[in-house]
C-alpha cells in the first residue's frame, strides 16, 4: 500500500510572551520540574521576545523537504503538527483526514531512541489520531543518529566552528552535547531484554562517528539543559561543569557540537551560546558551537531518503550496528516495554 503524506512532527515552542508560560505547562505536566526551574526557563523564552525560533526552523525544514520532493518527483504533501504549541499534531492529522488522506509517514524531529526521543512522539501519534475520526494510518520513520547524511552534517559543522577559532581551533577539545534525561529514563530506554541505555549509547555512538570523520584524536560526550529536582540523578556530566574541568586540565578551547538536536532552537542557543559561552569566556577559553542540521539541505535529502525506504525500498544506510528502532505505526512501541513511560507526579 502506497502512502499520500508525511507528517512533520516537532516539539513545538512559544510565538509570544503570552505563551510561554502555557507552553511550558504544556510540556511539564506531571513531571515534577520544579517552580523554580520553570520561571527561569521563562526567563530564557522571555529573551527572545517569547518567541522560539523552532517553529520558524521547521517552517524552514519543511520548505527544504518540499524541495527536495519536488526536485526527485516525488508528490507527497508535507503537514506540520507539534507535542506542545500550535500547530498541534491533533491540528495536522485532523487536516489530513480531512484532505482525504488514508496513510502517512510520520518524520519526527528527533534522531534517537529514548522516551522522549522517540517514545513520547508515539504517545503523540496515539492521542492525534484518538482525537480525529477516520484519522489517517501513520507510520513512524526510524531512528537517524548513524544515517551517513546526519553524520556528514554535523562533522562539516564542526570543520566550520574549528575553523571560526582560527589557529587555536587546531588544539580545541570536540565536546559533544545532547539533552539531559533522568537516569532511570535512560535506563528504560530501548527494549528491556537490551538492558537499557538505548538513548545515550546512540548518543555516543553517532559522536563516535562524526568525531572520525572529522579525524579528532579525542573526543568527549556530555549533557546539558537538566531540568529535574536536585535530588533526581540526571545524566551527567553537564556542559558548563565539564567547561571547567578541562579548563583544570589545561585545554584553552572547546568546539562545542549539539549532537542531540537537529536546530538551533532555544536549548542550544541559551544554554550553549549563552551560558556555555559566557563560562569559557570567563576562563578565558575559546568557544565555537558546531551548527545543528536545520536547513542544511543534507538533512531534506536524509528525510525524504528515510521515506524513500517505505517508498521505493531504498536501501537502509547506516554507519553503526548500534540497536535502532522507532519505525511503528498507529504510536506502537518499539517493542513491548520500551522506552517506557517516567512515573507521573500529581
Ligand atoms: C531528550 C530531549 C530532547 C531531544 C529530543 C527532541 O528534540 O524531542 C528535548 C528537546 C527539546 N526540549 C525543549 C524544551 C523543553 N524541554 C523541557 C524539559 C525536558 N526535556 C527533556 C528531554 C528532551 N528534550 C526532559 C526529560 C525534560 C523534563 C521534563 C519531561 O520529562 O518532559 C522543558 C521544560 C523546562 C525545562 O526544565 O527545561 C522545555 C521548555 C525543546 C524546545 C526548545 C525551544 O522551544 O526552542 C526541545 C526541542
Ligand atoms: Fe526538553
Amino acid at each position: 500500500m502506497s502512502f499520500d503524506a508525511l507528517l512533520w512532527l516537532s516539539f513545538g515552542g512559544p510565538e509570544g510572551p503570552d505563551d510561554v508560560m502555557p507552553f511550558l505547562e504544556n510540556v511539564t505536566r506531571g513531571r515534577g520540574v520544579p517552580r523554580e526551574r520553570l520561571e527561569s526557563v521563562a526567563e530564557h523564552y522571555q529573551h527572545f521576545g517569547g518567541v522560539s525560533p523552532i517553529n520558524e526552523l521547521n517552517r524552514r525544514g519543511i520548505k527544504a523537504v518540499e524541495a527536495e520532493l519536488d526536485a526527485q518527483r516525488i508528490q507527497l504533501p508535507v503537514y506540520f503538527g507539534n507535542r506542545n504549541w500550535q500547530p498541534y499534531a491533533e491540528d495536522a492529522v485532523a487536516a489530513m483526514a480531512a484532505d482525504g488522506v488514508r496513510r502517512a509517514m510520520v518524520f519526527p524531529t528527533s534522531a534517537y531512541g529514548g522516551y522522549s526521543s522517540c517514545r513520547q512522539y508515539d504517545e503523540d501519534i496515539t492521542r492525534a489520531r484518538e482525537a480525529v475520526p477516520g484519522a489517517p494510518e501513520l507510520v513512524k520513520l526510524r531512528h537517524f543518529f548513524d544515517h551517513p547524511l546526519f553524520v556528514e552534517s554535523f562533522a562539516d559543522a564542526v570543520v566550520a566552528a574549528r575553523a571560526r577559532l582560527g589557529v587555536a581551533g587546531e588544539q580545541a577539545r570536540l565536546v559533544f552535547t545532547a539533552h539531559s534525561i533522568p537516569v532511570s529514563a535512560d535506563a528504560a530506554a530501548g527494549p528491556p531484554e537490551e538492558g537499557g541505555g538505548r538513548y545515550s549509547r546512540q548518543v555516543r555512538e553517532a559522536a563516535r562517528l562524526v568525531a572520525e570523520r572529522v579525524g579528532a584524536s579525542e573526543h568527549d560526550v556530555v549533557w546539558q539543559s537538566r531540568s529535574g529536582p536536585p535530588s533526581v540523578p540526571w545524566l551527567e556530566p553537564d556542559i558548563v561543569d565539564h567547561i571547567e574541568a578541562l579548563h583544570a586540565d589545561g585545554v584553552t578551547a572547546v568546539v562545542v557540537c549539539p549532537i542531540g538536536f537537529v536546530s538551533d532552537h532555544i536549548e542550544v542557543i541559551w544554554d550553549l551560546d549563552n551560558e556555555a559561552a559566557e563560562r569559557a569566556a570567563e576562563l578565558g577559553m575559546g568557544f565555537a558551537r558546531a551548527a545543528t542540521p536545520n536547513d542544511d539541505p543534507r538533512y531534506a535529502r536524509l528525510v525524504v531518503e528515510l521515506a524513500r525506504e517505505h517508498l521505493s525500498d531504498a536501501p537502509v544506510r547506516r554507519l553503526s550496528d548500534a540497536s535502532s528502532g522507532g519505525c511503528t505505526v498507529n504510536g506502537a512501541p518499539c517493542a513491548p516495554g520500551c522506552c517506557e513511560p517516567p512515573r507521573r507526579r500529581a
